[in-house]
């Protein structure tokens, strides 16, 4: 069901954003790459060098990575992982 809208703010008490698509899609290659995930928006720049899955984490930078986030490459603590990479919400 629609879990509605997260709370903006975490224990870190960080302030997170809302990315328009364009936004996000600037942020397309190694050096600086967000990912969008079930309308979530994810920094993971510090991480494309330490992926296991090497640069296929690049495929869809600045782009929708639903799909291939949710393979099944991943194992569940993945999705506690992403976490650390979060930085605010698709704006809809
Ligand atoms: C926040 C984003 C991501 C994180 C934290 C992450 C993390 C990981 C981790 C930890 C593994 C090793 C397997 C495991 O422990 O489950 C892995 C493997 C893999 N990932 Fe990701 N991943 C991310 C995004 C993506 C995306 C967007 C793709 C797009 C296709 C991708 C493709 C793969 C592939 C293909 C493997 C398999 C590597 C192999 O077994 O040879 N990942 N990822």
């Amino acid at each position: 069901g629609d879990q509605g809208k997260q709370v903006h703010s975490n224990a870190n008490s960080k302030a997170y954003k809302t990315y328009s698509k364009a936004e996000v899609s600037l942020h397309n290659k190694r050096a600086d790459c967000w990912i969008i995930i079930k309308d979530k928006v994810y920094d993971v720049t510090s991480y494309v060098e330490e992926h296991p899955g090497g640069d296929a984490i690049l495929a869809h930078a600045g782009d929708d990575s639903t799909e291939g986030f949710y393979g099944p490459q991943h194992a569940t603590r993945v999705f506690d992982m992403m976490e650390d990479f979060y930085i605010g919400d698709l704006q809809n």
